[in-house]
């Protein structure tokens, strides 16, 4: 991408635009400046993850890598005690010391590209990360524009037959969907000990995995027999599927995810149950926001490397399916109050509408 640069640079001297949306092109402010070009830098994960660590509250001293014990306190001023990293898990966040392309750190990489731009613009919205975008804002000296989640509304395929029609054969609500959005490879102890969780669930499931590390198919991986004692009412599939498609599906009662930003967003959107498996630096945030601060889903427990274990994901699961859980009634009452918000009418067209209106003064501001 940063090879690009001449490219992007002669692209935007020819269309001459009023502005330049970016993510990680950090060089972009240098590009465009010059030549009156207003830039955003438009960030695709959650404040949180933002906040917590690329912001120059860091004192990141170049050069030097930010060790784990640097990262155990959330920066000064962050403004969220629940929407945190705990014990070991900040190990999640090391690797924003290391080279992200050439010479230039992740966090260099990120901080610089927030520090040249004109405004900074996150996939998010007041409603539930206020406190952290005014932080990130404060920390940069920039107004912060927000589109909100940014999801389609209407523009639907319909659901593959082959799934319309195996989801059809269950009871409304019933059926637990797994997906762990579209960069997780788990080792393979770690996939069987999550579709051996599947099945102690007693629950029909639907489980969309990439092939774990070392098998270069989803079957050639699973446990001994565990096809035969799962027909009928279980599915481990290792190609893609329309998740959103499918979370619409009358029979989905609970989805099993990473808490990936695109699947967080899908989830509370939909009717299910929530169950989280975090991985990433950012998704372990995503999580908490849901599980700490919104209650409106479930975290698996973890150890120390980030694994689970089969009674841990079967608990959870059978913790919100069960329709007498505390738990299960807790959350579900407080989803659908956070569905009703994000799916009422003009919710999201709003914020596109004030995205706008924010570039356009933006625009004007010579
Ligand atoms: O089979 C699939 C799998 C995934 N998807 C879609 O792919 C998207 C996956 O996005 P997620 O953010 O959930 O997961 P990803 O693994 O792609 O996330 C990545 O980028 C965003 C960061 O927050 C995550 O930490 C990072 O893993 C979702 O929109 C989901 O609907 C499918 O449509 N079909």
């Amino acid at each position: 991408m940063d090879r690009t640069r001449d490219q992007v640079e002669k692209i935007i001297r020819d269309q001459k635009p009023d502005f330049v949306m970016y993510d990680m092109a950090y060089w972009i402010p240098e590009v465009a400046r010059p030549l009156g070009i207003k830039t955003i830098k438009y960030s695709v994960v959650s404040a949180a993850a933002i906040a917590i660590v690329l912001v120059p509250a860091r004192n990141v001293v170049e050069g030097k890598a930010i060790t784990a014990a640097e990262l155990s306190a959330p920066p000064t001023g962050y403004p969220s005690t629940s929407v945190v990293l705990r014990g070991h898990e900040v190990r999640s966040l090391l690797f924003v010391s290391q080279p992200y392309g050439e010479g230039i750190t992740f966090y260099e990489r990120a901080c610089t590209g927030m520090k040249g731009c004109d405004a900074i613009a996150i996939r998010s919205c007041y409603e539930m990360e206020e406190k952290l975008c005014d932080y990130i804002g404060r920390q940069y000296g920039k107004p912060v524009f927000l589109t909100g989640p940014v999801l389609p509304e209407s523009t639907r395929t319909p659901l593959e037959d082959r799934w319309a029609q195996w989801l059809n054969g269950f009871e409304a609500g019933s059926v637990v969907f797994c997906s762990f959005g579209s960069q997780l490879i788990l080792e393979k102890e770690q996939l069987q000990e999550l579709v051996l969780g599947f099945e102690s669930t007693g629950l029909p499931f639907l489980v969309v995995l990439k092939p774990p590390v070392g098998s270069s198919t989803i079957e050639e991986a699973l446990p001994e027999g565990f096809e035969e004692r799962v027909k009928g009412r279980g599915v481990v599939w290792g190609g893609w599927v329309q998740q959103l498609e499918i979370l619409d599906h009358p029979s989905i009662g609970c989805f099993v995810n990473t808490c990936g930003f695109g699947s967080m967003w899908e989830s509370l959107m939909s009717d299910c149950q929530i169950v989280l498996v975090p991985h990433l630096g950012d998704q372990i945030l995503n999580t908490r926001l849901m599980a700490e601060e919104l209650k409106v889903a479930v975290e698996v427990e973890r150890d120390e490397k980030g694994w689970f274990t089969k009674e841990n994901l079967s608990n959870a699961i059978k913790g919100v399916m069960d329709k007498d859980s505390e738990v299960g009634s807790m959350i579900k009452k407080n989803h659908s109050e956070w569905r009703k918000l994000l799916r009422s009418e003009g919710f999201m067209s709003s914020y596109i509408d004030k995205f706008f209106q924010n570039m356009q003064e933006l625009a004007d501001h010579k």
